[in-house]
């Protein structure tokens, strides 16, 4: 095909064009190149449809330098071997811990296809964070990788200490523990646990029951002595370290000056400024209650570290989160489905259809969707998951979430890369057979975008995405400066892959959570011809791409759309 549709905005084939002998891109060859310069749009910016415009340099394939282009060796192994179709569009995180924080270990999960690794702040130190986080950037500099780091913060959940360093302790029917608000110099007595909430011994009232992990081991409270609160196990189960509790009253959750407490508690602040220090992609806020605390700490990343892209990704994991869901899902980057939390406070049988609505509406308010909490959860234990895990992790991959996050199962469980390599197999099982199907194509996607710019942007994507689907479309290409665009195309859930092209290594890492995008990191101008030129010569060198393959092509500098056949 050596005619290509060009559908773009008058004022892109407008742009003035300058001859311009400044080198154009850092590691490019420096020869002169054409500079376009866009004009501001303005209100009057139509959108034209031409059919003239011929790609005839890009079918010379010139050397280019190594380096110029960054992408990780196992995308460039699976795009070469499988071809665009293969490629896995539904996103994983990995929580880091003890099993997993080794540079090794995380190499394998990267390998594995990590795409975020979360470390969650109610467990270690900070020195042992740092060095998870300096490691998984080591891996992302020497490897090619963009495995971006999400921060968990550790929020004001009533949770019991750490039970003196044991992994577990059990809890046998009947037996009486006391949880308790003392603090002790020494390791605490026997089947005595430490809770972090001043108030409990004051909130709770005999009789009520106490939910450890939302109902894995339960005990009912039979006498409150001072700071002491003494209870009978009457659901015997392991007792994890800092495991999370809620109490219950004549069958509903407790919610009194538990409630009070702040979402960011003052140790989750300190966390922050270190997230900050330390270049984190994304910080999830745990037992977020409402839009402003989300909206107080974005205004606080900006003002702290202007150039800092430190995303905000809102946990839903209450009852209250539920309640503002709209509100807290458009002040944030995305959004978390903490199933963990969640199925602690609301009826587990509600888990599901609430799961399907906030992945739902993160989609159409085009923030990217987290399914987390037990998808593999026997794997901790075992290498093969359960049936209904697997049943699970489809469902989720059906629903077309961003991405599935592992937690035990990669932080201390057995089989931390076999649980990956399920949820990946599950995933791209499940993916094809949705293409095969057209499942998931009845969303509706209301407009989101506020000004003109912005509503091209978006109408733009939603044709690309739609004339992909129509051709059949090897990739859908993306140059991408904010990244804006990208998740507009994801949004759209296309059958092909999406590469995004973007110059800034941060923004390629935060694309890594996005469903369907293959992000790159690549120095480019506002002249498309070059780019493109570029691109195809580099990604054809490395095999990724050959001769023949049709690819649409979103710019967000351009404001353009073409269907290109690889020359
Ligand atoms: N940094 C760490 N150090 C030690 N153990 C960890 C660490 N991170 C996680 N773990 C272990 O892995 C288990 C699951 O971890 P995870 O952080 O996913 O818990 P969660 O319940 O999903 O999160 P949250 O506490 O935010 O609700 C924890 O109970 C803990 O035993
Ligand atoms: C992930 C998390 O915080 C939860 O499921 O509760
Ligand atoms: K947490
Ligand atoms: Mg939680």
């Amino acid at each position: 095909m050596s005619c290509s549709i060009r559908l773009s905005t008058s004022i892109a084939s407008s742009h003035s064009r300058i001859f311009n002998k400044i080198p154009v891109h850092k590691h490019g060859i420096h020869v002169p190149n054409y500079v376009s310069i866009p004009r501001p749009i303005t209100a009057h910016s139509k959108v034209l449809i031409s059919e003239n415009l011929k790609i005839t340099a890009a079918g010379q394939v010139k050397p280019v330098p190594a380096g110029e282009i960054e992408v990780d060796k196992v995308t460039e192994a699976e795009l070469k071997e499988n071809g665009f179709r293969s490629t896995r569009r539904t996103k994983i995180v990995c929580t880091i811990g003890p099993r997993t924080c080794g540079f090794e270990e995380l190499e394998a999960l990267a390998v594995g296809g990590m795409n975020v690794a979360r470390i969650n702040m109610c467990h270690g130190t900070r020195a042992w964070h740092r060095a998870v986080i300096q490691r998984v950037k080591r891996l992302n500099e020497e490897k090619g990788f963009a495995v971006a780091v999400m921060m968990d913060t550790e929020g004001s959940g009533i949770h019991m200490g750490d039970l003196n360093g044991a992994e577990s302790a059990k809890a046998e029917d009947g037996e009486m523990w006391t949880f308790t608000v003392r603090e002790f110099d020494s390791p605490c007595p026997e089947r005595t646990i430490n809770v972090n909430y001043d108030g409990f011994a004051e909130d709770v009232k005999v009789g009520d029951e106490l939910l450890v992990d939302g109902g894995m081991v339960r005990f009912v409270v039979v006498e409150i002595i001072g700071p002491d609160v003494i209870c009978r196990c009457s659901d015997p189960g392991l007792l994890l370290p800092r495991a999370n509790l809620t109490f219950w009253r004549n069958g509903s959750l407790v919610q009194e000056r538990n409630a009070m407490l702040p979402t960011i508690s003052s140790k989750d602040w300190l966390d922050i400024d270190f997230a900050i220090a330390e270049g984190v992609d994304f910080i999830a806020v745990s037992f977020v209650k409402s839009a402003e605390v989300i909206k107080h700490l974005k205004s606080y990343i900006a003002a702290r570290s202007p150039d800092c892209q430190t995303a905000v990704i809102a946990k839903i994991e209450s009852v209250d989160s539920l309640k503002n869901l709209e509100e807290i899902i458009k002040a944030s980057d995305g959004a978390m489905v903490a199933r963990g939390d969640l199925g602690a406070q609301i009826p587990l049988e509600h888990v599901p259809s609430v799961q399907e609505n906030i992945v739902q509406l993160c989609r159409q308010l085009n923030k990217p969707a987290i399914v987390a909490s037990q998808l593999v959860e026997s794997m901790i234990e075992y290498p093969i998951p359960t049936r209904a895990e697997v049943a699970d992790v489809s469902e989720a991959v059906a629903q077309q979430a961003d991405a599935l996050m592992l937690s035990g199962e990669s932080a201390m469980g057995q089989y931390p890369e076999k649980a990956l390599s399920v949820l990946r197999s599950v995933s791209l099982r499940i993916e094809r057979s949705s293409r095969e199907k057209k499942r998931g194509d009845s969303l509706e996607l209301p407009t989101i975008s506020f000004s003109l710019p912005a509503s091209i942007s978006e109408q733009l994507c939603n044709t690309a995405a739609k004339m992909a689907n129509k051709l059949e479309v090897d990739a859908l290409f993306v140059y991408t400066q904010t990244g804006q665009t990208a998740s507009l195309l994801s949004r759209n859930r296309p059958d092909c892959p999406i590469f995004a092209f973007t110059p800034t290594a941060s923004i390629r890492r935060r694309l890594n959570l996005q469903w369907g995008l293959i992000p790159f990191r690549l120095n480019f101008t506002d002249n498309m011809e070059s780019n493109l030129n570029r691109t195809f010569s580099l990604l054809k060198a490395r095999g990724m791409i050959k001769s023949g393959d049709l690819i649409i092509v979103v710019s967000d500098v351009l404001q353009s759309v073409q269907a290109i056949s690889v020359p």
